[in-house]
């Protein structure tokens, strides 16, 4: 909600009925609005949603927010939106089947645009197996004039599966599990990604500056 010192001068108080200072002298309202109304913010710094899609423990999670850490240096406003973590929140009760990621990644992929399409620069951290799913959240960023870029994190299997960060391939291997994204379930990568990275032979540094680079070629730093 607005406070009294941010509101403009609509004429309406949170606490009385919507036409209260309707009824006031105009220039006592204007007086007071010179008083208290802050001065405005030069224009928004233009937002834009980076998509990093891949394999569980791709890096995915450990890009995205390295990059939020040095633009947060430099006062950007920045969001990662973390499947993982959108998952106990706005996908609760979602689970793996291919309908239910689907939902999650139209959920993420709802909140990014909004987000970038007000000036936040959004690092989405989701598997997002399915192109089509990740094809129709770049359609809604296109839409709307937001700047999409997709990231495929393409550290390969072999690598993930010795970080396995939460131990889901050895419980894939021990048959605790089944349906793991890029062991026994499907993961279609990026045909023309605007940036692939590749965790196993570089380093994270590298991968950031790599990220931050995409950005600036298209202004958006
Ligand atoms: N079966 C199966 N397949 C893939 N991933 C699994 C599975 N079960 C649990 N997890 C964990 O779920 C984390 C969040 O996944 P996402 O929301 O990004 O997945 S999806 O885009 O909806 O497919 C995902 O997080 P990350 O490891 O950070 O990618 C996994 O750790
Ligand atoms: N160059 C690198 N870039 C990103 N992560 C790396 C790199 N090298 C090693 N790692 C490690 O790989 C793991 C990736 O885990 P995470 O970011 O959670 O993956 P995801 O979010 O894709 O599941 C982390 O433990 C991270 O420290």
């Amino acid at each position: 909600m607005p406070t009294a010192s941010t509101a403009p001068p609509t004429g309406r108080t949170e606490s009385g009925p919507a036409n209260t200072l309707a009824v006031v002298d105009p220039t006592v309202v204007a007086e007071t609005t010179a008083t208290v109304a802050p001065a405005l913010p030069a224009a928004s710094t233009t937002g834009g949603t980076v998509w990093l899609t891949g394999l569980p423990s791709a890096g995915k999670t450990t890009v995205a927010t390295a990059v939020a850490e040095r633009l947060r240096g430099t006062g950007r406003r920045v969001e990662v939106l973390d499947g993982d973590a959108v998952r106990e929140h706005l996908s609760a009760g979602l689970g793996f089947s291919r309908a239910d990621r689907d939902t999650n990644v139209a959920r993420i992929g709802f909140v990014a645009e909004l987000l970038a399409r007000n000036g936040v620069l959004v690092l989405a951290a989701v598997i997002s197996p399915y192109a089509a799913a990740r094809d129709a959240v770049r359609a809604r960023h296109v839409a709307s004039g937001t700047p999409f870029l997709e990231v495929h994190v393409a550290t390969p299997v072999e690598v993930c599966s010795v970080r396995d960060v939460k131990g889901l391939y050895a419980k894939q291997r021990s048959g605790q599990i089944a349906g793991l994204t890029g062991v026994d379930d499907v993961y279609e990568a990026p045909g023309t990604p605007e940036l692939v990275l590749r965790t196993d032979n570089s380093t994270l540094d590298a991968s950031v500056d790599a990220v931050l680079a995409a950005l600036s070629e298209r202004g958006l730093l």
